[in-house]
């Protein structure tokens, strides 16, 4: 029997295991840091074109506390690693071009002459760094409208960033659906909003750039999927490290075999105690809250591309909760099974009661996502973990800020003789 912490987390492991993978990743070359990060929409725009990949940035909602966390945590890991003035000048350029994004000096006349229009849901404050800065520099992005419940509120965003349409009050996120100029529509919608007004943008023939997680149910997810095939539209969720060079060349490295199959794994996304208010829509079991649902969804993601494979059973789970917030995890550790190369193609689907390969045919794959990380001894500040840790035959892998490589990154590899002995210990960033 589980505890009933432990079957929610089951399920929503489950939903989020049921997404279907976007299909950049193979199509998404590694190249320059050039512009600022926004290739979803240019998958929205052609899946085959080429998507520029950089850069920086923390992230807005987590508020100064954790902005200063992230960056605290950082420097602790640019001065451990490298200790060298450059790569510490470099995170502050980062941070400094993801706040600052320049527009590239000689814009194609096909790029600005028909660039693809946007409509935003909901004035989120996630919208700044995803979509309006990155947009400022792409000008084959054009955001076009934004709807907000409060008119004010759509308002001050379109004055804000300088959009021409605002739909505010009762019925905007609709006027924004109807309205015929829109052709792509970001959905930054809290979660248990993101199946309702992502069917209602396909129905309006939108394409939709839907932040993550893509819903709140395995069967909600399929059905967007399935109905933006019908459609023949892109649905495409919002995780933006698949795009980025750090991650594909992780994904080289593992899947070229230099170190050998993968043998665990061990993926942290987690934030400090105060960096997220208690009154974020992260703790609201009503709009889709839960550390899985927002964090440990990146760990899964990023855990099933590495893998190459959805996981084929939870082998543990457990839920750190507060009585603040009974009804939903302030954290949770869950340990997957993952089927083994040789495997992946014969595995079925995790939620699936009798998995078609062994035990033996597997490997556990650790995934912990925590909103309050406790003090470390119970007074040294906890910083951010982010990392990915892979143990293969013939040594590891640890990818550092998987979720956000844009703002800082490395990878270490160590490879080994394959009975312990370390042969090359090196780092790379991308
Ligand atoms: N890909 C990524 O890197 C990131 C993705 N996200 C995802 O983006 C989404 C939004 O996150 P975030 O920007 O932090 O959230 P916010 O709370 O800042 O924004 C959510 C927006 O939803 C609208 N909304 C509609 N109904 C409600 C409701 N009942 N309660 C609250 N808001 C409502 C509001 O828009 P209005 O009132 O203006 O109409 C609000 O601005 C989430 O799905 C999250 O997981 C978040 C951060 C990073
Ligand atoms: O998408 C996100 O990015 C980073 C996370 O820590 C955050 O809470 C989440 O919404």
């Amino acid at each position: 029997m589980f505890s009933s912490s432990e079957r929610k987390c089951r399920i929503i492991i489950s939903t989020l295991a049921s997404t279907p993978r976007p299909s950049p990743s193979p199509h998404v070359p590694i190249i320059e840091h050039s512009r600022p990060f926004c290739p979803p929409t240019a998958v929205l725009r052609d899946e085959r074109k080429q998507i520029d990949c950089s850069r920086p940035g923390s992230c807005t909602h987590w508020g100064v506390v954790a902005q200063q966390s992230a960056v605290y945590s950082s420097l602790t890991h640019c001065i451990r690693r490298h200790s060298s003035f450059l790569t510490m000048s470099g995170l502050f350029k980062r941070i400094y071009h993801e706040f600052h994004p320049q527009p590239p000096a000689a814009p194609s006349e096909s790029e600005s002459s028909s660039p693809l229009k946007i409509g935003v849901l909901g004035a989120a404050n996630i919208a700044a760094m995803a979509i309006m800065r990155p947009a400022q520099s792409h000008p084959d992005v054009v955001v076009l409208a934004i709807a907000a419940r409060d008119h004010a509120r759509a308002d001050a965003f379109a004055r804000k960033w300088g959009v021409a349409k605002a739909y505010g009050g009762e019925g905007a996120y609709q006027k924004l659906l109807d309205d015929p100029d829109i052709d792509a529509v970001y959905n930054p919608l809290p979660n248990a909003l993101h199946y309702e007004w992502t069917m209602k943008a396909l129905a309006a023939g939108k394409h939709v750039l839907l932040e993550k997680p893509s819903a709140d149910t395995a069967d909600e997810t399929r059905k967007m999927f399935a109905f933006a095939e019908k459609k023949g539209l892109v649905l495409l969720e919002a995780f933006h490290y698949p795009f980025h060079p750090a991650f594909q060349r992780v994904k080289a490295i593992l899947d070229g075999r230099e170190l050998g199959d993968i043998q665990s794994m061990e993926v942290s996304l987690a934030v400090p105690a105060g960096a997220l208010k208690d009154s974020d829509i992260r703790f609201k079991y009503e709009l889709g809250g839960g550390s899985v649902m927002d964090m440990g969804c990146y760990c899964l993601s990023i855990a099933r591309d590495l893998a190459n494979a959805a996981p084929v059973k939870v082998l543990s789970a457990s839920a750190d909760t507060s009585s603040a917030f009974p009804k939903i995890d302030i954290g949770t550790t869950a340990t997957l099974a993952f089927p083994k190369r040789e495997h992946a193609e014969n595995a079925t689907h995790s939620g699936s009661e009798s998995p078609a390969v062994s035990e033996a045919e597997t490997f556990p794959a650790t995934l912990q996502s925590h909103f309050r990380l406790p003090p470390r001894l119970g007074f040294v500040p906890a910083m951010i973990q982010a990392h990915v840790k892979v143990t293969c035959e013939r040594g590891e892998l640890y990818f550092y800020n998987f979720a956000w490589p844009s703002f800082y990154h490395y990878i270490s590899v160590k490879k080994t003789d394959g009975k312990g002995k370390t042969v090359e210990s090196r780092t790379e960033k991308c």
